[in-house]
């Protein structure tokens, strides 16, 4: 894991941005894994910016995204389909038939999670996939206790990811309790994985997957698995970190992609 700490949210969006850069100038048709949240909007923000001013090209890539609720009607505000196109995929010119997420009202819905996977890899894998973390540690909507070699399937919620949820929605009880996620073990498969946390309320989450054992109770420190996981945190998310420093020295907010 390589765990880069940022002075804010400026700093964060840029690096990632570079890192998705460096990709499709290398590869036009390279496949990006997708997250909903608010921790990637810098992210798609300099990525829309960097599209318009110096014409990086999306034309050829493909985009999947990690998750969707289940059961919200086609077309909801707040499902993920929605939220991608309107945080980023609008923003860009990635082809509408190249944006993939789950279809969380099939009405067959193990069916959909197969047809999903093999959408895939039908186009490679994912090379880059950009993650938040839950307060609780859940990557996608990989809730504690998800099997560590999980593939896409139906999850149910739990109440503190409902609630931190529930600032999208007019009220609690208009949060599903059912959604759709990329497995852990499907998300292991993405080649490059670039973690974002910010905020105070994550520096608990950034402790216990970065430094804690890995357990199914963390879902997000199965990453330590990953051979090419970067962390990008700011100062409040890395607040708990033991190694604070150490991660410091050691990159020099240069990380692996930098100078590609
Ligand atoms: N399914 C999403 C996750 O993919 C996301 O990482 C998490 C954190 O969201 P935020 O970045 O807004 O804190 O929220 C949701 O539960």
């Amino acid at each position: 894991m390589e765990v880069v700490i940022l002075p804010g949210n400026r700093q964060i969006g840029k690096l990632a941005a570079d890192a998705v850069e460096a990709l499709l100038r290398r590869k036009p048709n390279a496949v990006l894994g997708l997250a909903t949240g608010s921790s990637p909007l810098p992210v798609y923000d300099e990525l829309a910016v960097r599209h318009e001013r110096d014409g990086l090209d999306f034309s050829a890539a493909h985009a999947f995204a990690l998750d969707e609720y289940v059961g919200l009607v086609p077309g909801h505000p707040e499902s993920y389909r929605e939220v991608i196109g309107r945080e980023f995929t609008s923003r860009v010119n990635i082809l509408p038939e190249n944006v993939h997420t789950p279809d969380g009202s099939a009405a067959d819905i193990p069916a959909e999670c197969r047809a999903y996977e093999d959408r895939m890899r039908a186009v490679g894998g994912v090379d880059l996939q950009i993650l938040g973390v839950g307060t609780d540690g859940h990557i996608g909507f990989n809730e504690p206790g998800s099997s560590l070699a999980s593939r896409t399937r139906i999850k149910t919620l739990i109440e503190q990811t409902r609630r931190d949820n529930a600032r999208f929605f007019t009220s609690l009880a208009d949060v599903p309790h059912h959604v759709v996620t990329q497995g852990l073990g499907t998300i292991l498969e993405a080649r490059h994985v670039v973690l974002i946390a910010t905020g105070a309320q994550k520096a608990p989450a950034v402790r216990d997957f970065v430094e804690g054992p890995v357990s199914a109770v963390c879902p997000a420190s199965v990453l330590q698995f990953h051979p090419h996981a970067s962390i990008l945190v700011d100062e409040a998310a890395a607040s708990s970190l033991k190694l604070a420093d150490f991660y410091r020295h050691t990159h020099d907010h240069k990380p692996s992609w930098q100078g590609l």
